[in-house]
């Protein structure tokens, strides 16, 4: 299908790379929102753009009803206004604050693992998040999905950065900036007597890459509209 990647950065880069090794062609590399013109020459987008220019980015599609997928992180004020603004289109779109299989399978164990030690009042949990010193947000979007699991399946209510003057039920998360690392996030429930600890390590960019263009692939071959979510393509490639 023709591909058209909305930020050519670090990820629109590998992206470019795994789609053109899965037989697709890459017709559009925009750094900057794109016209309805572009966008009809299109199957489907993949932004992995900045913060502030993601809205901007999946209005254009919506509009031209050309299916999404997006992995820019540090918009989510306006996630919902997204939601709304492709249905009322009726185009189709997928966010995820991570599109590899390794940390989808992590949020599983983060999930599990949150029902587990709910009852367990004397472990405290505590998050951190370590990427490349070129990372405009903090925290990281993987690190917030993470958080608001923990807070669904236990008694936190909120989660807080930096992670300092912590209330009884706020999960503080931490965030570190190191050159060149690709993305790590830890988690650890720590009690007087001893720590229980998880942690998922991106090793490189190429399993982001790949899961946003089976995400891409996914959505161009869903006949409905609506808004998905990565547990979606998963669920259909396991099947
Ligand atoms: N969801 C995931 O799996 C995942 C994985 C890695 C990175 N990310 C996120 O993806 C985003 C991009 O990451 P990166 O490392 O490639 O960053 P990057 O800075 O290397 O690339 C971003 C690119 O977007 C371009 N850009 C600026 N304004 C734009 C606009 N209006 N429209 C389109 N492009 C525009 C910039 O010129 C730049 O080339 C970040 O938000 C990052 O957090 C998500
Ligand atoms: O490199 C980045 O930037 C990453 N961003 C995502 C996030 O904010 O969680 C995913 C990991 C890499």
């Amino acid at each position: 299908m023709k591909i058209a990647l909305l930020g050519y950065g670090k990820m629109g880069k590998t992206i470019e790379k795994i789609a053109l090794n899965r037989g697709h062609k890459i017709s559009l590399k925009a750094n900057q929102t794109p016209t309805s013109e572009e966008l009809n020459a299109v199957d489907a987008a993949i932004d992995f753009s900045v913060p502030h220019a993601a809205f901007q980015n999946l209005s254009a599609c919506f509009k031209n009803q050309i299916p999404v997928a997006c992995g820019t992180t540090g918009w989510l004020n306006q996630y919902q206004e997204a939601v709304e603004l492709c249905k009322q289109h009726k185009a189709k779109f997928i966010y995820a604050s991570n599109f590899s299989l390794g940390v989808n399978l992590f949020f599983e164990l983060n999930e599990t693992l949150a029902k587990m030690m709910r009852k367990f009042e004397a472990y405290q949990v505590g998050m951190k998040e370590i990427h490349h010193t070129q990372k405009l947000d903090a925290p990281s979007g993987t690190a917030i999905s993470l958080a608001e699991q923990i807070i669904e399946n236990s008694n936190y209510s909120n989660w807080k950065h930096p992670a300092k003057n912590l209330a009884k039920n706020e999960l503080g998360i931490e965030a570190e900036r190191i050159e060149d690392v690709k993305g790590t996030h830890t988690i650890t429930y720590t009690s007087e007597i001893d720590s229980i600890e998880i942690t998922h390590k991106a090793n490189s960019r190429e399993g982001f890459a790949l899961g946003a263009v089976l995400a891409a692939e996914w959505l161009a071959n869903k006949k409905e509209p609506g808004v998905y979510q990565m547990k979606d393509v998963l669920n259909t490639l396991k099947s």
